[in-house]
């Protein structure tokens, strides 16, 4: 495993047993994800997006091949604390502050109160929350909460972020605004991110690397490098390279399709 290799997975494997019979969620999936790079896992509804972040997660157990994270096991990984985790539903407390869910993951790791305010401070103005600390969530939108929920996967400064569709519930107009938000946050901050999601301009604006997915079972299809350099802006999307990559991500999952019969 090279140096700035953060995962690796060689031939992985999961197969769900049912009550009506196995599930064969991931085939063969060969993937290396380097240090500071974003990727997007985009692919149809079941072709085993959130099931390959749940084993990079440690939240799945793999029933063949062999995953690395940070040169650990995952469950190693996820004992050090090496992401944090975002979910498809901002999924806060509604009885604690926003401050009071960013304060959580530190509570449990024993961090002492003063460390953990300058921490929620922190974290709260690497998402344009800087204020909202005593809100609770229902006072907030949905946009905001789900920057409040990213601020708290942050808290304990992870070096990966694992994102599963965090903005799929959420109007074009304020997912387009957190898409800028969420670059600006990359680069403010250089972590890994693993992003899942259905949309094909979403994963070609964010993303360095698309790993392009097909279904039953759950395959790589194609791995689409998204070579459109730093400082992206919205307008990049009218650009003849976007959509050329756009084009490459959209022929990709019909061939992937295409694969099952
Ligand atoms: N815990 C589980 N037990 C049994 N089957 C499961 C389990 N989790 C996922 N599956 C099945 O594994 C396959 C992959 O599911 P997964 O949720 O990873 O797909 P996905 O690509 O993320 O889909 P979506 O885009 O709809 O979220 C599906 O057929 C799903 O029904």
């Amino acid at each position: 495993m090279a140096e700035n290799t953060v995962i690796q997975c060689n031939n992985l494997d999961l197969t769900f047993e049912t009550n009506d019979g196995p599930v064969h969620a991931l085939k063969g999936i060969d993937l290396t994800i380097d240090q500071g790079e974003f990727v997007s896992f985009i692919g149809p509804s079941g072709c085993g997006k959130t099931t390959l972040l749940r084993v990079i997660a440690d939240l799945e157990k793999p029933t063949g091949g062999d995953i690395q994270v940070n040169g650990m096991s995952p469950e190693e990984a996820r004992m050090k604390r090496a992401y944090g985790y975002v979910f498809q539903a901002a999924a806060l407390y509604p009885w604690r502050t926003i401050g009071g869910n960013i304060s959580l993951p530190l509570e449990v790791m024993g961090i002492p109160k003063s460390e953990r305010e300058a921490l929620i401070k922190k974290n709260l103005e690497l998402v344009n929350l800087d204020g909202f600390e005593k809100k609770f969530p229902w006072q907030l939108s949905g946009g905001m909460q789900q920057r409040a929920s990213i601020a708290r996967s942050l808290s304990f400064d992870p070096d990966m972020l694992l994102m599963d569709e965090p903005f799929g519930a959420l109007d074009e107009i304020v997912r387009d605004y957190l898409n800028e938000q969420l670059l600006e946050l990359w680069a403010k901050t250089k972590k890994t991110v693993v992003f899942v999601t259905h949309s094909i301009p979403e994963a070609v604006f964010l993303s360095t690397k698309i790993v392009v997915m097909s279904p039953r079972p759950g395959r790589i299809h194609e791995i689409i490098d998204c070579d459109l350099g730093d400082n992206r802006t919205l307008d990049i999307r009218e650009t003849p390279r976007f959509i050329e990559i756009a084009h490459q991500v959209r022929e990709g999952l019909k061939l992937g399709h295409a694969d099952e019969h």
